[in-house]
């Protein structure tokens, strides 16, 4: 991780709620929760907004954005650069659900950052926005979008062993066109040469490559592939 900003705890939840050595260390890491200095997060779900290299003065929008786990660490980004106090960018945090929106405002809150905001829309229908009222002309574009899309979340089979009793091979195909739906909508809104980030934690080709594929092709050459990586880290 970036400046060596991240570390791996090899237990779990309940083993460090119970376990009476390490009750001291668990009380430290809800305070420090709290009050924003460490956000817990698991190592896989880190990996999308690093690949978006976010830098202080991008206009950065996160399409699906609730609980706002990946938003905090957009936001962080933002504010990486201590010799600015204030970054010109800002990160636009979109969420569909209005009770995820509300536990997303409570998650972010705590970085204390001014240049963040939260929106309550359907991201295949999001509003075009513009960049000041002095110019309502003007369309805003974003340098950077997150598309952490819904998802069957069958990549997190093994930690959460129900996904394999609900499981079925239609599923992924209802899915498949709304996430089409969200890409298209974030490539709309991204600035020409900025860079647009797809996620799921699905392993399934309909969800992931497939949706890619469909979208790359009607765009005709209009956006390129940077990296295609499917990872696989969760337990
Ligand atoms: C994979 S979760 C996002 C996790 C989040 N990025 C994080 O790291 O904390 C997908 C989110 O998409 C939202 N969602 C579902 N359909 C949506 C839509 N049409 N537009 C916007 N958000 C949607 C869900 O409410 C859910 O919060």
């Amino acid at each position: 991780y970036p400046e060596g900003f991240a570390w791996q705890v090899n237990m779990d939840r309940k083993f460090l709620r119970q376990c009476e050595a390490l009750k001291e260390f668990h009380q430290f890491l809800i305070q420090e929760t709290e009050t924003g200095n460490i956000s817990r997060q698991e190592a896989v779900s880190m990996i999308p907004p690093l690949c978006l290299d976010v830098q202080p003065h991008h206009k950065v929008l996160d399409m699906c954005a609730a609980p706002g786990s990946k938003t905090a660490q957009l936001i962080e980004m933002l504010h990486s650069d201590d010799s600015i106090v204030i970054p010109s960018g800002v990160v636009v945090a979109n969420d569909s659900d209005n009770k995820r929106c509300y536990l997303m405002v409570h998650q972010v809150k705590r970085l204390e950052s001014p240049c963040f905001t939260v929106i309550n829309h359907d991201a295949t229908l999001l509003p075009n926005m513009v960049t000041s009222a002095a110019q309502p002309k003007e369309i805003l574009k974003y340098d950077r979008v997150l598309a952490d899309v819904p998802c069957s979340g069958d990549g997190t089979m093994r930690k959460n062993p129900d996904c394999w009793f609900k499981w079925n091979p239609i599923g992924a195909c209802h899915l498949h066109n709304l996430q089409a739906r969200i890409l298209r909508r974030g490539l709309e809104v991204l600035e020409v040469g900025g860079r647009l980030v797809y996620s799921t934690c699905s392993l399934n080709p309909i969800e992931d490559e497939a949706v890619l594929a469909e979208v790359l092709t009607e765009t005709a050459g209009g956006c390129c592939l940077l990296f295609k990586e499917v990872v696989s880290l969760s337990r």
